[in-house]
């Protein structure tokens, strides 16, 4: 495959450069051919590729040492901003340098600090503040006291465990640089990858290397900024750091991927968000693919509809939401119509609370085991610890459990739901040494569904029909749904995922779910954010997108109209 000349271009750009892209230009392969032509020809000088995920990191060094050849391999370091200041920090640290917190420690720590000084305060909400004041450089103070007290018990903790975590781990690694205790990482190039998401902390320790002499190549695109809510700088940073740097600015305009109506609806939306680089998009092909707009009466006609027209066409489809909830209805009719899917880097409906309590409850019917009947009266409203209370009374299955309980409970509150539990038990297996498979799932799902709320048993009552639908042993097909059935679909089956999840990805068809007004844009974000994120995932599609609707959800979003398509 040739380099295009705009490619050609950024890949043999002297000095700092900054490279903007648009979707679908070949970002990744410009990236790893100019990291392996500097290693190849100049036979001297370490070069250091930065990306934000552990995954992207393996695949570019992969890339570039295919290009250039492995023989290079020991003067190329590829990795995440963290890795790369870790090994920085271990190599000029004299003495044992801190022990870095995992995610769940540091979690946990939080959590204790948090019970202790906010007892009052959503944990999710400490979380995101004290990781807001660790990604600036010169934080402003805490404007609540019990934050700033959570704060210091939480650095104090660490320091006295000496130890630390992610983000003061870049931080002393700056803060060290700028001070002159530590030397930058001994490199000739720095490359950074989807540049448009490093934060303030991240855009100083490229700016340190690059003043320290290392040649900085930064490759982004702003209107793929999806994590300002995880502090990234977006446009502002890629031209902050550009003009600090006097780095050449070059362009990948061509995008590859999509069919021009497609990449034309998606350029019409972006141009209304005003913070964005100045950039042409040019469509390789000349096809012309498919656009749709559908309005569904409700989020369940919506999935209907998307699975009625995969179901028509088997070729490669991906289905995308801004949220994984709204990704539930098109999961339990894709199991109904039994057409392979996965659901990628969120629950499966099957997983969650509801769908985990009725398969745990089928699984204990089948099996005997006390989990999915501990569960399911969890679920109903008991207590943790009457729950708990229950596991001590004799029994080799549940139902012995069960019945030893039901004789114990005397004026116990939760007494009706443990009798009421045990006779749908009775039945229940009875029914299932009879091989009467349909009547079971529905019996369970009856019984569970007094006990919810009616959203839920609306969900309850299409989960038990996926189930009735599918053929076999109930074993068989509880081992085809949720997490266990996922595991097993091929790659080509339909992904679905949200918008976020579906960044440098690209699917021959593409269906956008919830595009109602208040979901997408959400009031949660900025206008700009969301319609990047919209943008993101228009720009998925090679060949046909559509993006629906539902009635009963509100007003069709705004962002159609300006995409050219009300
Ligand atoms: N010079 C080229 N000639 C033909 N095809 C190309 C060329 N450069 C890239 N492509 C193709 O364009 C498609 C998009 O490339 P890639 O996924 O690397 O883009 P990207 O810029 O990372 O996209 P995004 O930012 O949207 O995730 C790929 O299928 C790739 O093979």
């Amino acid at each position: 495959m040739e380099l295009n000349p705009y490619q050609e271009r950024a890949v043999t750009v002297a000095g700092h450069c900054t490279i903007l892209a648009c979707p679908g230009s070949g970002k990744t392969r410009v990236l790893s051919e100019r990291a392996a032509r500097l290693l190849a020809n100049h036979p001297k000088g370490r070069l250091c590729a930065v990306t934000f995920t552990r995954d992207a990191a393996e695949e570019l060094r992969s890339r570039i040492l295919a290009s250039c050849g492995q023989e290079h391999a020991r003067r190329l370091a590829v990795g995440t901003f963290h890795s790369l200041a870790l090994a920085q920090i271990k190599r000029f640290s004299r003495g044992k340098p801190p022990r870095l917190l995992s995610e769940g420690e540091r979690l946990a720590v939080l959590r204790r600090c948090c019970k202790q000084h906010a007892p009052d305060l959503p944990f999710d909400d400490v979380v995101q503040a004290i990781d807001a004041v660790k990604a600036r450089l010169a934080p402003s103070p805490f404007t609540d006291p019990s934050l700033e007290a959570v704060f210091r018990s939480y650095q104090d903790i660490m320091e006295s465990e000496g130890a630390m975590d992610f983000a003061d781990l870049l931080l002393l690694s700056v803060r060290r640089m700028a001070r002159g205790d530590m030397p930058p990482l001994p490199i000739r190039w720095l490359l950074v990858d989807e540049a448009q998401d490093m934060d303030e902390v991240q855009m100083e320790w490229i700016l340190l290397h690059g003043r320290a002499g290392a040649e900085v190549t930064l490759v982004g695109d702003d209107d793929q900024s999806l994590y300002a809510f995880r502090h990234a700088l977006g446009y502002a940073g890629l031209r902050e750091i550009t003009f600090a740097l006097s780095a050449t600015e070059t362009t990948l305009p061509v995008n590859y991927r999509c069919a021009p109506n497609i990449l034309g609806h998606a350029a019409r939306l972006i141009a209304h968000n005003r913070e964005r680089a100045p950039k042409r998009i040019e469509a390789h092909r000349q096809d012309a693919g498919e656009v749709h707009v559908i309005r569904a009466a409700d989020r369940w006609d919506e999935a209907g509809q998307c699975v009625d027209r995969i179901r028509l066409d088997g070729s490669q489809w991906a289905v995308l939401a801004r949220t994984n909830l709204l990704l539930d209805p098109v999961e339990v009719c894709l199991t109904e119509a039994r057409i392979p899917y996965r659901r990628c880097g969120g629950q499966s409906v099957w997983d969650r609370a509801l769908g985990a309590t009725f398969l745990g409850l089928l699984r204990s019917v089948l099996d005997g085991a006390w989990t999915g009947v501990a569960n399911a009266l969890a679920f109903c409203g008991m207590p943790a610890d009457q729950v708990n209370r229950l596991a001590s009374f004799p029994g080799r299955d549940c139902l012995e459990r069960l019945r030893a309980a039901t004789r114990h409970i005397g004026s116990d509150a939760d007494g009706p739901l443990i009798v009421s539990l045990l006779q749908g038990f009775e039945a229940w297996t009875t029914q299932a040494r009879m091989q009467r498979h349909a009547l079971v799932i529905h019996a369970v799902a009856s019984w569970l569904s007094s006990h919810c709320k009616p959203d839920q048993a609306r969900l309850l009552g299409r989960l038990e029909a996926a189930l009735a639908g599918l053929s076999g042993h109930l074993a068989r097909r509880l081992s085809l749904v949720g997490g266990s059935g996922n595991r097993q679909t091929p790659a080509d089956s339909v992904a679905v995922m949200t918008l976020h999840a579906s960044k440098g990805l690209e699917f021959d068809n593409v269906w956008i779910l919830g595009c109602e007004d208040g979901n997408l844009p959400h009031t949660d974000s900025t206008e700009e954010d969301e319609r990047r994120l919209l943008y993101v995932g228009m720009t998925r599609a090679r060949h046909r997108l559509i993006l629906s609707s539902a009635i009963e959800e509100g007003l069709e979003s705004r962002f159609l109209e300006e995409a050219g398509l009300a």
